[in-house]
C-alpha cells in the first residue's frame, strides 16, 4: 500500500480552495506505486491524481514538473500538471510537496500486445522530438559511473559465476562511449507500470522522476526490454518489431544507432540488474519496496548475448 502520508477530506478541502477545480466529492488512496503517496481526488469538475512527494524536495521538482508541462503543451500523452491560483504547479500539503494532475484514461497492462507496443514506441519517439525544445538539464543519476560503483559493492553478495558475468558486462560497457548517438531528454524508466493504456492507445506516460538528459536510444532500449520481454527473459520478436517500427515511423534511427543497438540493449538491462541487486541486498532504510527479481535482468542480458537478430531489418 503506497499511502505513506494520510490525507483526510478536512485536509484536502482547504487545499483545493487554492485551485479552480470545484468542490471536493471524494478522495481515495492509490495502492500501486512505491515511492510517493498518490490519491484519486474527485471534485465537482472531474477526477484528478494528487501526489505527495515522499523523498524529492520541492526544490528538486522543477526539472520534472516543467518537463511534464512542456510535454503536455506539445500534445504528448501525459498528465499535464495543474497550476494553483498563484500560478504554481508545486504546492504543499501535510508537510509534503504536492502535484495535481488530471486522471488519465486507461490502465496499466502486464501483458501488452504488438499494437500497444507499436503505440508506445511511436509516443516515445514523439516525446523525444517534443522534448528537444525543453531547456532543463539533469544528469542521469543512474549512469555508467553509478552502475560500476554499485556493481562493485554488489560482488560480495553474489555467486562467483554471476559476479563474473556482471563484471564482464560493466567492463564491456566501459569500452563503449556512444559519443555519436543523438541525445536529449529521456524518461529513463518507461516500464509497463509507468504507462496507462487505453485499449491499444497510450492513455499517458507517468512517473517522470528518473527523467534526465541522456542518449535517446538508451530510452528505447529500456522500454523495449520491459514491454517486449517474455517470462524467461527472452524478447518477443513480434512485439519488438512493432515497437521499433512505431518508434521509427516518427524518428528513424541513425546508422550509428543501428550499429550500437545490440550493445545498448545490454546497457539498459545492466542498469536495472544493478538497481535491483542494490534494492535486494541493501534496501534503503525505511524503503517500502517489494524487491524485484535481479536475476530477471541477468537472464535478459544472457539472451541478448546469444541473439543474432535485433528486429531492425
Ligand atoms: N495521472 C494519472 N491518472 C490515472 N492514474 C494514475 C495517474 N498517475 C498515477 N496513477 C496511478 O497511480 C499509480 C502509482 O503511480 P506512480 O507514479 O507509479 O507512483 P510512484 O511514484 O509511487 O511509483 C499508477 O500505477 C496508476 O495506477
Ligand atoms: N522500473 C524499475 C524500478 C525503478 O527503478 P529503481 O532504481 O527505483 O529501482 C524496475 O522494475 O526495476
Amino acid at each position: 500500500m503506497s499511502v505513506f502520508t494520510t490525507v483526510s477530506s478536512d485536509d484536502l478541502a482547504p487545499f483545493l480552495k487554492r485551485y479552480s477545480l470545484g468542490q471536493l466529492v471524494d478522495i481515495k488512496g492509490i495502492a500501486a506505486g512505491v515511492t510517493n503517496t498518490n490519491y484519486f481526488v474527485t471534485t465537482t469538475h472531474g477526477k484528478y491524481v494528487l501526489t505527495l512527494f515522499e523523498t524529492l524536495r520541492a526544490d528538486e521538482l522543477p526539472y520534472y514538473v516543467n518537463l511534464m508541462v512542456h510535454l503536455g503543451q506539445h500534445g504528448i500523452a501525459i498528465a499535464a500538471p495543474i497550476a494553483n491560483l498563484s500560478g504554481e504547479y508545486i504546492d504543499e500539503l501535510n508537510g509534503k510537496p504536492t502535484l495535481l494532475v488530471p486522471c488519465l484514461p486507461g490502465a496499466v497492462t502486464d501483458s501488452p500486445n504488438a499494437a500497444q507496443c507499436a503505440q508506445v514506441g511511436e509516443m516515445l519517439a514523439q516525446m523525444h522530438l517534443a522534448a528537444a525544445s525543453y531547456s532543463g538539464q539533469m544528469a542521469n543519476p543512474r549512469g555508467p559511473q553509478w552502475w560500476s560503483a554499485t556493481a562493485h559493492d554488489m560482488y560480495p553478495f553474489m555467486g562467483e559465476a554471476e559476479a563474473a558475468l556482471l563484471h564482464a558486462e560493466v567492463q564491456l560497457q566501459s569500452q563503449h562511449k556512444f559519443d555519436q548517438l543523438p541525445r536529449g531528454v529521456i524518461h529513463a524508466d518507461l516500464f509497463r507500470d509507468n504507462a496507462l493504456m487505453n485499449g491499444d492507445l497510450v492513455g499517458g506516460f507517468i512517473d517522470f522522476y528518473y527523467a534526465c538528459n541522456d542518449i535517446l536510444l538508451y530510452d528505447l532500449a529500456i522500454t523495449l526490454n520491459d514491454w517486449c520481454v517474455l517470462p524467461d527473459g527472452d524478447i518477443d520478436a513480434e512485439r519488438a518489431q512493432a515497437m521499433l517500427a512505431g518508434y521509427q515511423s516518427v524518428r528513424p534511427l541513425t546508422t550509428d544507432e543501428v550499429a550500437d543497438w545490440p550493445i545498448m540493449l545490454r546497457a539498459a538491462a545492466l542498469r536495472f540488474w544493478v538497481s535491483r541487486l542494490l534494492d535486494f541486498h541493501k534496501p534503503a532504510a525505511g524503503e517500502m519496496t517489494f524487491a524485484k527479481d535481479p536475476g530477471h535482468f541477468q537472464r535478459v542480458i544472457e539472451h541478448h548475448k546469444q541473439r543474432s537478430d535485433f528486429w531492425l531489418s
